[in-house]
């Protein structure tokens, strides 16, 4: 697997701000994992522009896939700074002036009204972007907004593709996977348990046997 640089700048970059770290931790699936990410803490006006770069970068590295979209759409609430992050990357990279919109969680009744803000979803091709995607939940429910809207679903991008199996008893894709597959649109990660492992070898980092064994038990195919 070839690891681009904006990945490895990624990874390196994830880890210098404690988002990625190695270690023993319990995951809400109740599997032992021995790295944990959390985005919460790119908690800065730097890091967050960074973040919004390595979203664009990995929009472009992929865009073979991803072919074209007119609105970037953040799930609230976590997608609402990553939405405006990534378009304000794609402005001042690439000069293109792309459109965001995100979803209130409570919708509003008073002044303009409604659980949409931004761009107006109707007759465009969406592209969603989150943290992460763990069941799935967040990006089904974008998914009923965009119908709802008359939009369609171009892809979506997360920071990680952790690669696991989902949790049912005959699971062998990963929630990502069942998304592609359901909603006929590509699921693209800045980074993959993959691209965390090749860096991992690339270092000497002593997690590499740990993170490999965690794939061989519960990592997909
Ligand atoms: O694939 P899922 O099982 O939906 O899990 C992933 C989602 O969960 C988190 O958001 P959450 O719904 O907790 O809301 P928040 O952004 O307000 O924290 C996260 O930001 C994703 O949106």
């Amino acid at each position: 697997m070839v690891l681009e640089q904006y990945q490895r700048d990624f990874i390196s970059f994830a880890i210098a701000n404690g988002v990625l770290s190695f270690g023993d931790y319990t995951l809400k699936s109740g599997r032992k994992s021995p790295y944990f990410f959390n985005a919460g803490k790119f908690s800065s006006g730097a890091s967050l522009s960074k973040l919004g770069q390595y979203y664009a970068a990995a929009i472009s590295a992929r865009s073979a896939e991803i072919n074209s979209f007119d609105v970037v759409f953040g799930p609230a609430y976590k997608g609402i700074p990553l939405c405006a992050a990534t378009v304000i990357a794609i402005a001042n990279g690439e000069g293109r002036d792309v459109q965001y919109a995100f979803n209130r969680k409570e919708a509003k009744d008073h002044g303009e009204g409604g659980s949409i803000v931004g761009a107006a979803l109707q007759g465009k091709r969406i592209l969603v972007v989150d943290d992460v995607i763990t069941a799935g939940t967040a990006i089904r429910e974008s998914m009923d907004i965009i119908r709802e809207a008359g939009a369609t679903l171009a892809g979506v991008v997360v920071a990680i593709d952790r690669q696991e199996k989902g949790r049912g008893e005959n699971s062998a894709q990963s929630a990502i996977q069942e998304i592609e597959q359901q909603y006929g649109a590509p699921v693209v990660a800045v980074v993959t348990l993959g691209n965390v492992v090749e860096y991992l070898k690339e270092q000497n980092n002593e997690s590499v046997a740990a993170m490999e064994e965690y794939r061989r038990e519960y990592g997909v195919n």
